[in-house]
C-alpha cells in the first residue's frame, strides 16, 4: 500500500543523499536523476545522458543506464516510506541511447512479500511515450538504518549525521537519525 504520508502525485522527490551517484546534487559526474511521485505505487524520472556517461563513442554506458533504472526503482522507497536496497536487478538493453538523450523512466511496485519488494521499470527515449530503450525487473530488500551505519565508511557516515539536510531526508523514511 502507498503510505498515508507518501509524497503527493506530481511532487518532486529530491535527493535521498546529496552524494548519491544517481540523484545527488553534490556529485559533479552523477546522473542528477530527478524523480517525481506518480499515482499509486509508481514513480517517473528523467535523466539526460552527458558526455561523462559514455561507453562507446557518443553512446551511454550500459552500467550507467542500469544505474538510472536502479535509482528510479529505489525512489519507490519514498512511497512505501521504507528503506530498501537492491538485491537483484535484471536489465534488458533494447536500444542504444545517444549522448544528449533525455531518458524518461517509469517504475512501479508489483508486489511486496515480507521484506521483499518486487518492482519493474522502463526507460524511453526523448518522451514519456518514446521508444523503449531499457527495461528492468528488481527485487529490493527492506533493511534497517543500521545497514548503512554498519557497512558505510566512517567519514561519510559521520558527515551525513552532522548534516541537518540529511537528517531531514532520513526522517522522510521514518529513520531515527
Ligand atoms: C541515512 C539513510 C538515508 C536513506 C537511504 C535510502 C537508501 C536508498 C538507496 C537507493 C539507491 C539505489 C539502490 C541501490 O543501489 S542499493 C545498493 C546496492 N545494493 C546493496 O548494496 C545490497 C547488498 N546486499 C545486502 O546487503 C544483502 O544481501 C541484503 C540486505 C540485500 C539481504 O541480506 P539480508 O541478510 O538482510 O536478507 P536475506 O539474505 O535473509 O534475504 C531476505 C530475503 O530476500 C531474498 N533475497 C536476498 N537477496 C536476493 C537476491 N539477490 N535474489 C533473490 N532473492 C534474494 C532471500 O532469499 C530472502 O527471501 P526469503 O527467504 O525471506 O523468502
Amino acid at each position: 500500500m502507498r503510505h498515508a504520508d507518501a509524497p503527493a502525485p506530481g511532487e518532486l522527490l529530491g535527493a535521498h543523499y546529496g552524494q548519491c551517484f544517481g540523484c545527488g546534487g553534490e556529485q559533479p559526474h552523477g546522473l542528477h536523476l530527478a524523480a517525481r511521485a506518480g499515482e499509486g505505487l509508481s514513480i517517473t524520472a528523467e535523466f539526460t545522458v552527458r558526455p561523462e556517461h559514455q561507453g562507446a563513442p557518443g553512446l551511454a554506458h550500459g552500467g550507467v543506464l542500469a544505474t538510472a533504472l536502479d535509482e528510479t526503482l529505489g525512489s519507490l522507497n519514498w512511497l512505501l516510506r521504507t528503506i530498501a536496497v537492491t538485491g537483484r536487478l535484471e536489465t534488458d538493453f533494447v536500444r542504444p541511447v545517444p549522448v544528449g538523450t533525455t531518458l524518461h523512466l517509469a517504475a512501479e511496485v508489483t508486489a511486496v512479500a515480507g521484506r521483499k519488494i518486487y518492482s519493474t521499470a522502463t526507460g524511453r527515449i526523448g518522451a514519456p511515450d518514446g521508444p523503449v530503450a531499457v527495461r528492468a525487473d528488481a527485487l529490493f530488500i527492506e533493511v534497517k538504518v543500521d545497514h548503512f551505519i554498519d557497512h558505510g565508511r566512517e567519514e561519510e557516515i559521520q558527515a551525513a549525521m552532522n548534516d541537518p539536510d540529511q537528517i531531514r531526508r532520513a526522517r522522510a523514511f521514518e529513520v531515527n537519525p
